[in-house]
């Protein structure tokens, strides 16, 4: 066991992986950045040291493990490299943990073979992560290597959130239930959240807006989730960047028997050319903003669907918890996007939710409320750190076997 007190973080994507080496003394960032576009003809890096020069190189990135290795190096470059004394652990973002994992796990082969196991459940997400583990342990097979599940923090969510009302023989065969995903986010935001109004996270019921290229809802009441928008697959929900999220399960039915589509392809469908991009061709919220703003019908219809569904998350999870105590939006359209909160919030005075004009434009990184005074729900935006919540549960798994 080491007695280092760095923990880098890494979050494999399909395409991308995104890093940060935090200090958990201070919890600050020694370094961050991100490698894109792995596998195709234009690759790029970004690594920012702390205090230094941000360095940018465009390259060829083969695969994850040619990634992993420039990462490497430019930790080296830097003094801080993975062969540091002071590196105490690696945690891996690992989206889909099943029904087995809903803690931080220590990896080991039989941990790994079983994340394997659980592809299918999260064909976008899961091989990457796997990835990235198998390729860090590769590169320092000494240390542990811990994974924080996305679907942790919903583990303890009411069986009856959790069911889909289907035959329960069937649904228990498969493993087919409701597990929830950005967990981490969702339960940083909401102890985040608690913070801001100067409360226990035991003593308010949050609803979670996670907004991003992927986004979910969540109900968390006194700190424990107990219902989530995504489902078995991080499909289900919120209208999302290229996914559908709720559909008729109907529709995959009759674009199979009538429209003729294979079941791969009404996944990719679904999936990779849904959500926003399916209805107006576009996928970043600044773009459908601004062409709606132009008077670009299928953009503003876009952004209509959006938001519709998201009320209709809001209005239910406000049944669901009874009482709520704020509403938080997180990730990157949740925490930069004014018109989007502005839009899901209109006109609820009546359960009392309203937002302050004034306060909702101002941008900042800090969490912040955006609520009037006289609002009953505080309404905030609260940015995520996925990557510092992640090293919190990496180091505090390490620290406790030792
Ligand atoms: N200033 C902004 N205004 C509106 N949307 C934004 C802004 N900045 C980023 N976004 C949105 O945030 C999305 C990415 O969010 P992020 O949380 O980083 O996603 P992910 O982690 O899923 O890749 C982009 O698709 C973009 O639409
Ligand atoms: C689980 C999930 O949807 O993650 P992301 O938003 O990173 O795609
Ligand atoms: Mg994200």
């Amino acid at each position: 066991m080491s007695n280092g007190t760095r923990v880098l973080v890494l979050n494999a994507g399909s395409s991308s992986v995104k890093y940060q080496l935090i200090d958990m003394l201070d919890g600050s960032r020694l370094a961050s950045g991100l490698v894109e576009r792995i596998g195709e003809a234009g690759g790029r890096l970004v690594h920012a040291p702390r205090g230094g020069v941000k360095r940018e190189a465009e390259q060829v990135y083969p695969d994850h493990g040619a990634a992993l290795k420039a990462v490497a190096e430019e930790l080296t470059a830097d003094g801080i490299g993975l062969d540091s004394p002071e590196l105490a652990a690696i945690g891996h973002r690992v989206v889909h943990g099943g029904k087995r994992f809903t803690a931080p796990t220590l990896i080991t082969d039989e941990v790994l073979t079983e994340i394997r196991r659980l592809i299918p459940l999260a064909p976008l997400h899961n091989p990457a992560n796997i990835t990235g583990i198998e390729v860090a342990r590769e590169l320092r097979p000494d240390l542990p290597q811990v994974a924080v599940f996305d679907t942790a923090f919903h583990a303890n969510m009411p069986e009856y959130a959790a069911r889909y009302a289907i035959d329960k023989a069937v649904a228990d065969e498969h493993q087919v239930r409701r597990y929830g995903f950005h967990g981490t986010s969702h339960q940083y935001v909401s102890r985040a959240t608690a913070a801001l109004l100067g409360k226990d996270p035991a003593e308010v019921n949050v609803i979670v807006l996670h907004l991003g290229n992927g986004g979910s809802a969540s109900a968390v009441a006194g700190g424990v989730c107990v219902d989530t928008s995504m489902g078995l697959t991080p499909l289900e929900g919120l209208v999302m960047g290229t996914r559908s999220g709720d559909v008729d399960p109907g529709v995959v039915f009759h674009l199979h028997r009538v429209g003729g589509l294979s079941i791969d392809e009404i996944d990719d469908l679904l999936n990779r050319r849904s959500g926003l991009l399916g209805l107006c061709g576009d996928n970043d919220m600044r773009e459908i903003m601004r062409r709606a703003e132009d008077g670009d019908a299928d953009a503003g219809l876009a952004f209509d669907t959006y938001i519709h569904r998201l009320r209709k998350y809001i209005g239910g999870y406000y049944a669901v918890l009874g009482r709520v105590d704020a509403i938080a939006f997180t990730a990157g359209v949740g925490e930069n996007a004014a018109p989007v909160r502005a839009a899901a919030m209109a006109g609820l005075e009546e359960l009392g939710i309203a937002v302050d004009a004034e306060l909702n434009a101002v941008r900042s990184g800090e969490a912040r409320v955006i609520s009037p005074e006289c609002s009953r729900v505080t309404v905030a935006v609260v940015p995520t750190d996925e990557e510092l919540e992640i090293a919190q549960q990496t180091f505090a798994l390490v620290g406790a076997a030792s």
